[in-house]
């Protein structure tokens, strides 16, 4: 396409554009690349969507120089490729399709996002400092621990597997729970909004195939609460003592007690009150009718 024909074609869909339909348009499309691209860069596809643009690339230059044959194999290569990814990464897909299935994801979108709901810094500041006190603590005595802070997802399911409870964060009750001997030692305690919600808890296991054969099943478990969900997950390995935090699927090992209370902090605790932070893109986007509204003369 020569440049005069490429401008004209702009300028024609230019004229077309219908600001609401088109709007809405650009926008979900720029959503779903988002998600393919977070989806690329959380999960192996990483390097697979580099391969796939160089094939489109190659597809593309041999289509212009019209290479009959190269551009009827690198067809060929793009419709198996294509079923094959889906084959290979079916855990990766189930798992973001489960994901957006979360009731919360969409609730976040219309009524805010509770991770940044000041009203809630208070009670995440005090857990956190009692979850770093008691990390240290379990460390010090090498007891198991397997603390999972919920974040935007919502951890209902989990909550099931174990026992219900409403008890304050504060490092003596996470003592007593994963106190070996104890009923609630076994499994993962739940913490929401700052508050311990249930004990004992049956974590989803990891198959990453690349953890350390130093790490138990205890560990599999927090990396795979951190694959299934947006949750944090502190473990205080029984062997070692080691203290580690488990997000998106990556293992942040060997904390001391400074490292992982600025993690914490930074994760888990909502910022000062801010209006703007929590409020939802939808509410963002009335808002702004809104004030478009109230500009134009009556
Ligand atoms: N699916 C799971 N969900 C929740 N907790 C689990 C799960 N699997 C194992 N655990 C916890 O891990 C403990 C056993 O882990 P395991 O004996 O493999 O670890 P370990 O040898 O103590 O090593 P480390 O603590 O270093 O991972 C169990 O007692 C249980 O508390």
């Amino acid at each position: 396409m020569l440049p005069n024909q490429m401008f004209n074609a702009v300028l024609s869909s230019l004229r077309t554009f219908d600001p609401l339909s088109d709007t809405l348009d650009i926008l979900i499309i720029s959503f779903v690349f988002y998600q393919l691209l977070q989806f690329a860069r959380k999960s192996r596809a990483g390097q697979l969507v580099k391969g796939i643009i160089l094939i489109l690339v190659f597809y593309g230059l041999a289509v212009m120089l019209n290479l009959k044959t190269v551009t009827w194999v690198l067809n060929n290569v793009i419709t198996i490729g294509f079923m094959a990814a889906v084959v290979i990464f079916q855990p990766e897909l189930r798992r973001t399709l489960e994901r957006m299935g979360q009731s919360t994801m969409w609730a976040n979108l219309l009524v805010g996002n509770r991770r940044s709901d000041p009203s809630l810094r208070g009670a995440w500041q005090s857990a956190v400092v009692a979850i770093c006190d008691a990390a240290e603590q379990l460390s010090d005595t090498r007891t198991g621990a397997l603390m999972v802070l919920e974040r935007n997802n919502n951890l209902d399911e989990i909550i099931r597997t174990g026992t219900p409870m409403h008890a304050d964060v504060i490092p003596e009750m996470l003592g007593t729970i994963f106190y070996e001997g104890t009923p609630l030692h076994d499994g993962a305690v739940v913490i929401r909004d700052g508050v311990i919600v249930a004990a004992g808890c049956v974590l989803p296991l990891s198959n990453n195939l690349e953890m350390g054969k130093d790490m138990g099943t205890r560990h599999r478990a927090g990396l795979g609460m951190s694959e299934n969900s947006d949750a944090i997950v502190v473990i205080v390995s029984e062997e070692t003592g080691i203290i580690s935090m488990a997000k998106n699927g990556v293992l942040i090992r060997r904390l001391d007690r400074q490292n992982l209370f600025n993690l914490l902090q930074e994760e888990i605790v909502p910022p000062a009150e801010d209006e703007e932070a929590n409020i939802s893109p939808l509410q963002k986007l009335m808002r702004k009718g809104g004030a478009l509204n109230h500009g134009k003369p009556e």
